[in-house]
């Protein structure tokens, strides 16, 4: 058997992953045409690159379809119930740092924390009729949240991409969403709340508590972490 490795197939966590093995003796790389999914792996034997978006390694790390995977700590934790139960992290990469957080209009000048927005979702919905929407793709995770803090009367709209852009396009009142510098939530006319901040995200190499080792890879996950940490 080879340990397989799960990769994000392309884009900044895909380099930066590629740059943190090579740093450590590991090499990985693409094979194969600009648009082909396959890999190799260099510097140990044993172990195969499965390449994947990141928002399903959490889902292969849960199967036990990869033995080790890399990804954001926001995606675990949003895709995985009891996340902590089927996967382990091993290493936090310090790349790939993003907030999860929860944004209001600039112009609700009046709304700047959970206390207020608690207060305006019930204005909201006696004034329209309908729940104030919460565009995002971290249903679980925003869920969770609200509900931990009190927050009830609302609806999640879901949004896989350019998020900010519900509000000026009216399909959302407020998001949630991963920041970095924040140069989206400014372009897009929206701020933080003060207590919004759900959780902190990084890139992170996690073991699958599922996927099952025979003991040649037992010995490859043991000469692997001999390199790594
Ligand atoms: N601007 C950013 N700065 C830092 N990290 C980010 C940023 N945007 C996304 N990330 C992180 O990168 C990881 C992948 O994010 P995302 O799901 O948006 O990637 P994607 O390229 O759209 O992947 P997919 O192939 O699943 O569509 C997540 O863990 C996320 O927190
Ligand atoms: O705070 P910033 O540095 O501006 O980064 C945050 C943005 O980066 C991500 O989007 P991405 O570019 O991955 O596109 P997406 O909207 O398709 O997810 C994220 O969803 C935010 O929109």
């Amino acid at each position: 058997m080879t340990l397989k490795l799960g990769v994000p197939s392309k884009g900044r966590l895909m380099e930066k992953t590629f740059d943190w093995f090579g740093a450590r003796g590991i090499q990985l790389q693409r094979t194969g045409s600009e648009r082909e999914y396959a890999g190799r792996v260099d510097g140990i034997a044993n172990v195969s690159l499965i390449l994947l978006s990141a928002g399903e390694i959490p889902r292969e790390l849960a199967a036990g379809r990869v033995h080790l995977g890399v990804t954001g700590t926001d995606l675990v934790q949003e895709k995985l119930a009891h996340w902590d139960q089927v996967v382990e992290p091993l290493e936090e990469l310090d790349f790939g740092h993003a907030d999860l957080v929860i944004a209001v209009p600039k112009a609700w000048i009046d709304v700047d924390t959970l206390d207020d927005l608690d207060g305006a979702a019930a204005a909201f919905r006696a004034q329209h009729g309908f729940r104030m929407r919460i565009a995002t793709k971290y249903h679980r995770l925003v869920r969770e949240f609200l509900r931990t803090h009190g927050v009830a009367d609302y609806a999640i709209v879901d949004s896989q991409g350019a998020t900010e852009g519900t509000v000026a396009n009216e399909t959302a009142e407020l998001i949630a969403d991963i920041t970095s510098s924040g140069e989206t939530l400014r372009a897009n006319h929206l701020k933080i709340l003060s207590d919004g901040l759900i959780l902190r995200s990084q890139a992170t190499l996690w073991q699958s508590r599922a996927a099952e080792l025979d003991p040649e890879d037992e010995k490859t996950l043991d000469a692997l972490r001999a390199m790594l940490f």
